[in-house]
This record gives C-alpha cells, sequence and structure tokens, in this order.
C-alpha cells in the first residue's frame, strides 16, 4: 500500500498512479454492481469507485457514511467526479463503523445547532472555520509586526465596562458577586504604563437580550490599547489591521471563500484608508431616506444596515453623542456634547465589527462623568489610579471576531462564524 497522502495531494497526482488517502465517508451510493464511496478528510473529498473484483468491495458496499476509512488504489482522470479524479478502488479498510449518522440534507438550522459537535464536520462549516485561522493568525502576526504586546486580562470582574444591562453575574467561591468579563478594556489601559502597546484576543460575555443575526452572548473579542495614541491614530491601526485580515484571507483561502460563494471582488476593495463619516451626517443620510431618527439615538443593526449601502468598504463612523457611548470615551473638547469615538462598520449590511476610541485621561474629567452617568466612582477605584500615576492620552478598540468572520466569508448567521455559538437560547452541545 502506498503512503497515505491527503486528498488535495491525491488530485494533484496522475492518471495510474497509486494512491492511498484517509478520513471518513462524506457519501456512499451503489450503481449497479459498483460501489462508490467519497471520502472527505480536512483538506477535501475523493471518489472512490469499487468494482465485484476489487479486494475492498464487500467493506465498500456495508461501510456507513461518517465511517472512518483507509482507501487505496489507482488514480483515474473522470471529469463527473469531485475534482475531476477518482481512486479506482482496490482496498478499504474499514477503521471504525459509523452508526446511522443523524444528519440530512435537508436538516433545519435548530437541528444543525443541536448536533453542533457532528454538524462541524460539514463541508461549510469546514471552509469557515479555516478562513477563521487565517483571520486570527493575520491579527496575531499584524499585531506581533506592528509592535503590539499580546496579553492576558481576567475573565472574573468586578465591574462593567458596556454598562450594568448586559453583566453575567457569578456567585464566587467566597460567596461574593463577580461577573464575566464583557470587555478586557480596562486591563488593557493598566498595561499601557508599561507595555505601551498591547492586545489580547479573549471571550467577552454580554447578557444581550435581543436575538440578532449578530449577537451572541459569548463571543471572541479582539482588543488593543495603544499610548500616547489619538483618535486618528487608532483608525489608521484599524484599517490596516482589518486591511490585513482580508488581504491574507483573499491569499489563503481562494477555495474555500469559493465553495462559500462569496464574491471576492467585494473584498478586493478592502484596502486603506476607509471612508469616515461623522454620526452628523450619518443621521442626516438615514433622514433623507425616511429612516425614522433623530440627532441622540443610538444606531441599531437596521440603521446600520440601510448606512452600509452606502459604501463599498468598510468605513469609520465617529463623533457619537455621549448619551449613545459607555463613560469612559473622551468628549470632544471642541464640542463637549459628542465623543472622540468611532465604530468601523463593515458593508454589504453587516454593521458594527468594531468599536473603540479615545479614553478620557484626566482624573476629574473621568469622575465627573462617571457619577454624570449615574456610576459610583468607588466601583472604579482601580480604574481611576490609572489617571492618578502619570496619566497619558491613550485610545483602544475591540473588533468582534465572531462578526468579521461573519462578514468575511458573505455568512447570514453569526452562529455559522465559530464552532460552538453561544445564544440567548443555546448552551448545549
Ligand atoms: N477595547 C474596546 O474599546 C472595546 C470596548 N470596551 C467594547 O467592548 N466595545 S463594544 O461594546 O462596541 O464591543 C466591541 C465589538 O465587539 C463586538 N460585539 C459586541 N457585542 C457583541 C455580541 N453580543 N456578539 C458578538 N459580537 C459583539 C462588536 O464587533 C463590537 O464592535
Ligand atoms: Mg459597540
Amino acid at each position: 500500500m502506498s503512503q497515505v497522502i491527503p486528498v488535495r495531494e491525491a488530485l494533484k497526482l496522475s492518471q495510474g498512479e497509486e494512491v492511498t488517502v484517509r478520513g471518513w465517508v462524506y457519501r456512499r451510493r451503489d450503481l449497479g454492481d459498483k460501489a462508490f464511496v467519497v471520502v472527505r478528510d480536512s483538506t477535501g473529498i475523493i471518489q472512490a469507485v469499487f468494482s465485484p473484483s476489487a479486494r475492498g468491495h464487500d467493506a465498500a458496499r456495508r461501510v456507513t457514511v461518517e465511517s472512518s476509512v483507509i482507501v487505496s488504489g489507482r488514480l483515474r482522470d473522470d471529469p463527473r467526479a469531485p475534482g475531476g479524479k477518482e481512486i479506482q478502488g482496490e482496498n478499504l479498510e474499514i477503521v471504525s463503523l459509523a452508526d446511522n449518522f443523524p444528519i440530512r440534507r435537508d436538516a433545519s438550522r435548530e437541528f444543525l445547532l443541536e448536533v453542533r459537535h457532528l454538524a462541524v464536520r460539514s463541508r461549510k462549516l469546514t471552509a469557515v472555520l479555516k478562513i477563521r485561522d487565517t483571520a486570527f493568525a493575520a491579527l496575531h502576526e499584524w499585531f506581533r509586526t506592528n509592535g503590539y504586546y499580546e496579553v492576558q486580562a481576567p475573565m472574573f470582574v468586578s465591574a462593567a465596562v458596556e454598562g450594568g444591562a448586559t453583566l453575567f453575574p457569578v456567585k464566587y467561591v467566597d460567596g461574593s458577586t463577580v461577573y464575566l468579563t464583557q470587555s478586557s478594556q480596562f486591563y488593557l489601559e493598566a498595561l499601557i504604563f508599561s507595555l505601551e502597546k498591547v492586545y489580547t484576543v479573549a471571550p467577552s460575555f454580554r447578557a444581550e437580550k435581543s436575538r440578532t443575526r449578530r449577537h451572541l452572548t459569548e463571543y471572541w473579542h479582539a482588543e488593543a490599547e495603544a499610548a500616547w495614541m489619538g483618535l486618528e491614530g487608532i483608525l489608521k491601526v484599524e484599517e490596516e489591521l482589518i486591511s490585513h485580515i482580508v488581504r491574507r484571507v483573499l491569499e489563503k483561502n481562494h477555495d474555500e471563500l469559493t465553495f462559500l460563494g462569496r464574491d471576492l471582488s467585494r473584498l478586493k476593495l478592502v484596502e486603506p484608508p476607509f471612508p469616515r463619516i461623522s454620526y452628523d451626517k450619518a443621521i442626516e443620510i438615514l433622514q433623507n431616506k425616511g429612516v425614522g431618527i433623530k440627532w441622540g439615538d443610538d444606531l441599531g443593526a437596521d440603521e446600520e444596515r440601510v448606512l452600509t449601502m452606502e459604501f463599498d468598504k468598510p468605513f469609520f463612523l465617529y463623533g457619537f453623542p455621549e448619551s449613545v457611548k459607555a463613560f469612559y470615551h473622551k468628549n470632544d473638547p471642541s464640542r463637549p456634547s459628542v465623543t472622540l469615538s468611532a465604530d468601523l462598520l463593515a458593508p454589504e449590511g453587516y454593521g458594527e465589527i468594531i468599536g473603540g476610541g479615545e479614553r478620557i485621561d484626566k482624573l476629574e474629567e473621568l469622575v465627573e462623568k462617571i457619577k454624570r452617568f449615574g456610576l459610583n466612582p468607588s466601583d472604579y477605584e482601580w480604574y481611576l489610579d490609572l489617571r492618578r500615576y502619570g496619566s497619558v492620552p491613550h485610545a483602544g478598540f475591540g473588533l468582534g471576531m465572531d462578526r468579521l468572520v461573519m462578514w468575511i466569508a458573505g455568512l447570514d448567521h453569526i452562529v455559522d462564524s465559530l464552532p460552538f455559538p453561544r445564544t440567548t437560547s443555546r448552551t448545549y452541545p
């Protein structure tokens, strides 16, 4: 038997060459006295055909979908077969015969979520997870080549960053109540006083009340913070980072994007600089389109969707009113009613993928705003210390990696952007 090689490599061999592949039975059917077995591995699928004379013919007829197998034979060209080639099967070793696999082609989204531990084998999710892998790797690559240190922040925390409404309380071992982190931002702000430029990739938790296509209760959050950085500086970081990630996915995952039916021309437009529009301008655009919104309102998914149709690449929406942003956002000294904040919205209806901006760096201003927001400064004692000891102008952002993958892969629901999604109604499997 020849050495086992990946399916993708087997499909590059010439007709007549001996080949051995291993994986799982993706499909199986009989046609007359021949048995057709399609084998799936992490690199793709290949068909093997077993005639009655082949040693593996009996095994090929009794093997079940998702059984693990090792198949050997000789390659032959056949334009009807996946990849244009098939194995003229000699032997089929059944490593483990699968029970009756529960997933059928017409399975509902809800059922596929219920059996997600099996559904992750699908070619669609395999393609998405390869894109996700590239996106995470490219994010680390960009930060590391641009002088950012990767750091880690705690998951158990004592205070809200993004408002108390989406906190998950946890009864701690000492009987106290702590929370699952909504954002590592405050810890990154503490770390810039030594490392200056830091980032982290970790879960964030949001007890979201609304069930939407783009909200998870546990999501993967890439956050960065930089000392001496202002709003324009952090926007440049964001557009360079996102462009780098998209470039890497286009380089490495052309096959996966094509398999998912993604329009690559849209992604090829993702190069800096990204357009920037003010919140004021956004409200004007929406009102001119008949959207019932007034200045001071927050933008939800529907309003963002309308805005994204105006652009063919990601764009920044900056200068939100302080009333729709968290307390830590710095107010614009030239126009205190708005903040030095900015969201990055992905085009094609996807909307917000990044939130960030400049932080309040003066102690008195931060205490006053905490109080004005009805919060208790004593809940933020250590965070205020960062302004007592050598405060500096600084800025940062949080990128939702699942939303990023949802946009890049062209998915219609965020649950398809990660292996085991957590939503308001799902914490299984
Ligand atoms: N370091 C920072 O400056 C981050 C800041 N404290 C923060 O958490 N901003 S954010 O709430 O807009 O969330 C940031 C991003 O996190 C994503 N996000 C935010 N909430 C969710 C939910 N529920 N599900 C999935 N993704 C979510 C989304 O892309 C947001 O733009
Ligand atoms: Mg946000």
